[in-house]
């Protein structure tokens, strides 16, 4: 089973159940199945990994244009997150809009960011490590940025850190100039 908690526009926040005996812990990080009950039918084909050694890391926002738009299934398995994800639909009425979840060793819970979606994510503690699966393949040439602190999408990042960025995330376009190509309806 899964509890779904629907945060935005398709974005799910999702709580694995966790069978807990006397030496530990169990539970199913991802099962198509349970994913079908609940109406989301997602066909994942690869699996990333990501370690940010220190405090403060700022990933994103990343996304791929059609036709290689990624829905991801993220979670923290080490330490925790504040985790991002913003609308770039251009005809979807929460356009530009964003939604956050805590994701940690801890709570276990999963941000589920559909296609047509900017994901960014900033660590809360030293030596995190965030896993994801994507329903379509990394395309270098598809990859696209928008900035973190774009004042369009005025995202309420954690006050007290200093983003430590790639510099293809410093120097990421704003919203408004950046390269979309998402309709609601052909994702
Ligand atoms: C995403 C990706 C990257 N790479 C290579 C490309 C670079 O040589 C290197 C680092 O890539 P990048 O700096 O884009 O990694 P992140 O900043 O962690 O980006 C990711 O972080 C945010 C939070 C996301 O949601 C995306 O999944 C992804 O863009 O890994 C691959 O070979 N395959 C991949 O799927």
């Amino acid at each position: 089973m899964i509890k779904a908690d629907l945060v935005l526009n398709d974005v799910w926040i999702i709580e694995p159940d966790l069978f807990g005996d006397h030496r530990g812990w169990f539970m199913e990080t991802y099962n198509n199945s349970v994913f079908m009950k609940n109406g989301i039918n997602i066909n994942f084909v690869q699996d990333n990994h990501s370690f940010s050694a220190q405090k403060g890391t700022l990933r994103g926002l990343h996304y791929q244009l059609n036709p290689k738009a990624q829905t991801k299934l993220v979670r923290c398995t080490k330490g925790s997150i504040f985790d991002v994800a913003v609308d770039l639909r251009v005809d979807s009425q929460t356009f530009g809009k964003w939604t956050s979840a805590i994701l940690s060793e801890s709570n276990k819970k999963q941000f589920l960011v559909p296609k047509g979606f900017a994901h960014g994510f900033i660590t809360l503690e030293d030596d995190v490590e965030v896993q994801y699966k994507v329903d379509e393949y990394y395309s270098s040439t598809n990859d696209r940025s928008i900035l973190w602190s774009d004042p369009n999408i005025g995202i309420k990042w954690p006050q007290n850190l200093v983003p430590i960025l790639s510099n293809k995330d410093k120097f990421a376009p704003l919203l408004l100039q950046a390269e979309i190509n998402y309709e609601y309806g052909d994702l």
